[in-house]
């Protein structure tokens, strides 16, 4: 597979349409180019993104047996029930910015029937990558399929722009130690608190990784292997959103760690497909900025969020909603009888 390229045309027609606006050229910085970004990927540089949606993969994690979590297992059940129902962090956001929440259990340990969630679930946790492999590669596949399915589904009912989340404790432990066998950075370099570890947890995590890694031998060139490794669910789901916003023409907008970490694992499937993403927050997990330089994304909102859910995600959506409503506006310099700046040096590196 190939990721298509993104409409280089149309690409360019926005940014002439942004310097049309009455401002400062270049004025709204980096939210012109994604923009413009999102444009491309329509193909019209008519900006829609009324219709939007944040994709909650849920799972649990078999890693969480070594304590490497500062929560129990159970919480995921607890977290998902409340998410199916709106009411946890990210429903709250998402209300109030316009977006729906689209939950997805794709591997929830409890059997439990979630109200408001779609059953994808594919097995009940991941196994402990301490001691055996997290997922099959069967099972890693169909996380991956479901991923690119509800993005495929999302396109035909309309929603122009996509956001991930997750919900799954232990889940910044497979996602640092994905970072670290996908970009080849220290253990402690990628390795954080997650949801609130404390100073003993942090180093049993790091070392738990560290044993892992030593065991399994991963290779960078390995990323399918990586992620069926030392991954989990909810990652490998949010690989598939990845994927199908690339396969379906939709941006999607990165969360934190865990969805940067599929986000390249993703474009290590398909390279090319970064093209279709736009990184929300600099995540406090330290992985995040390892995962977004080796992506060449530039997170926008820098407020030490180490929350998940999407919640970072669905705050970038609003912020490209209000960039959007100034690119449609007619406040251009016509309107305002105002002479437009020029352009003195019309060359790429300038823009
Ligand atoms: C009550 C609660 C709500 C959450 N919502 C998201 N997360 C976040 O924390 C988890 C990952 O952190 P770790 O790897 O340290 O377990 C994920 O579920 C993530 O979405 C939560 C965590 C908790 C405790
Ligand atoms: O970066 C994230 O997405 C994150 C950080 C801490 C806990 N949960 C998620």
């Amino acid at each position: 597979m190939q990721a298509e390229d993104i409409n280089q045309a149309v690409y360019k027609q926005i940014e002439k349409n942004w310097d049309n606006i009455a401002k400062p050229l270049d004025g709204l910085g980096r939210f012109e180019k994604l923009i413009a970004r999102i444009g491309a990927i329509h193909g019209t540089t008519e900006i829609d993104i009324e219709k939007k949606a944040v994709i909650v993969m849920c799972a649990d994690n078999g890693i969480v047996e070594e304590g490497v979590s500062q929560s129990g297992q159970e919480t995921t059940t607890l977290i998902v029930r409340c998410l199916g129902k709106g009411q946890t962090s990210v429903g709250k956001m998402a209300a109030f910015v316009g977006a729906d929440v689209i939950p997805v259990d794709v591997g929830v340990s409890s059997d439990e029937a979630f109200p408001g969630v779609q059953n994808r679930k594919i097995t009940h946790g991941t196994g402990n990558f301490a001691k055996s492999p997290s997922m099959t590669e069967e099972q890693t596949l169909e996380a991956i399929q479901i991923g690119i399915e509800m993005v495929a589904q999302c396109k035909k009912e309309g929603y122009r722009l996509l956001a991930t989340g997750e919900v799954g404790i232990g889940n910044t432990t497979t996602s640092a130690a994905m970072a670290a066998a996908l970009t080849g950075c220290k253990v402690s370099e990628a390795a954080g608190r997650g949801a609130g570890l404390d100073d003993r947890g942090l180093e049993r995590k790091r070392q738990v990784i560290q044993d892992a890694l030593h065991h399994y031998e991963l290779k960078k060139e390995e990323p399918l292997r990586i992620l069926c490794t030392v991954g989990g669910l909810d990652i490998a789901g949010l690989t598939g959103v990845f994927l199908g916003g690339m396969l379906c023409h939709i941006p999607i907008v990165a969360d934190g760690v865990i969805s940067l970490v599929a986000a390249l694992t993703a474009e290590r499937l398909v390279p090319g497909t970064k093209a279709y993403m736009i990184a929300s927050h600099r995540s406090k997990e330290p992985a995040a900025e390892i995962l977004t330089k080796e992506l060449g994304l530039s997170p926008v909102i820098d407020a030490g969020l180490a929350l998940g859910e999407g919640t970072g995600a669905v705050m970038m959506l609003s912020l490209l909603d209000i960039a959007r409503t100034l690119y449609q506006s007619e406040t251009t310099f016509q309107t305002m009888e105002l002479a437009p700046y020029e352009r003195f040096s019309e060359t790429e590196e300038s823009r």
